[in-house]
């Protein structure tokens, strides 16, 4: 089995709102995405990806589309938190995304699989999958969610 891994960090908030601790507090972190896709290698003499999987600028300018230009600087916030959501949309042109989910690190994983396997899927077919998402909410804690199959 092959598969390349591309790595990209952004900045979001976030609240767990039932948390026991701190984390029910407004907070935020940097989080690092590393996005796995696994494949064969494309055999395409004189092509500029012969040889790749994908490019992993290709790679980078779906996840940057789709998720972390969305999520960046944002304030994730859970659909379910309403007095979250009253405080934020008193806020003018607040970047605020909702989630379906609460915004925890295994949550925010399960999402970013969601949105972005369809869109690996689209631009290089069946050869091609996105086979794990790794999310870092601190150097120290992160969540895997992996293509069941
Ligand atoms: N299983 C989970 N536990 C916790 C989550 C989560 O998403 N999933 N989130 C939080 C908080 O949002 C926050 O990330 C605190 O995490 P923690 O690892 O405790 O952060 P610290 O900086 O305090 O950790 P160090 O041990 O100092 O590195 C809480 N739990
Ligand atoms: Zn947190």
């Amino acid at each position: 089995m092959l598969t390349i891994t591309k790595r990209l960090e952004f900045d979001a908030g976030h609240r767990i709102p039932d948390h026991k601790s701190k984390c029910r507090n407004l907070h935020g972190h940097r989080y690092a995405l590393e996005i796995t896709l696994q494949g064969e290698p494309i055999d395409s003499p004189g092509a500029s990806d012969n040889g790749m999987l994908m490019d992993f600028s290709d790679v980078k300018q779906i996840a940057m589309e789709h998720l972390v230009d969305i999520w960046d600087h944002a304030f994730l916030v859970y659909e379910g938190d309403s007095l979250m959501q009253l405080l934020l949309s008193g806020l003018p042109d607040h970047k605020t995304v909702v989630v379906p989910q609460i915004p925890t690190v295994e949550n925010l994983a399960i999402i970013a699989y969601q949105i972005l396997a369809p869109r690996y899927r689209q631009r290089f077919g069946a050869k091609l999958q996105l086979a794990k998402i790794r999310l870092y909410e601190t150097p120290t804690s992160w969540a895997d969610y992996t293509a069941s199959n």
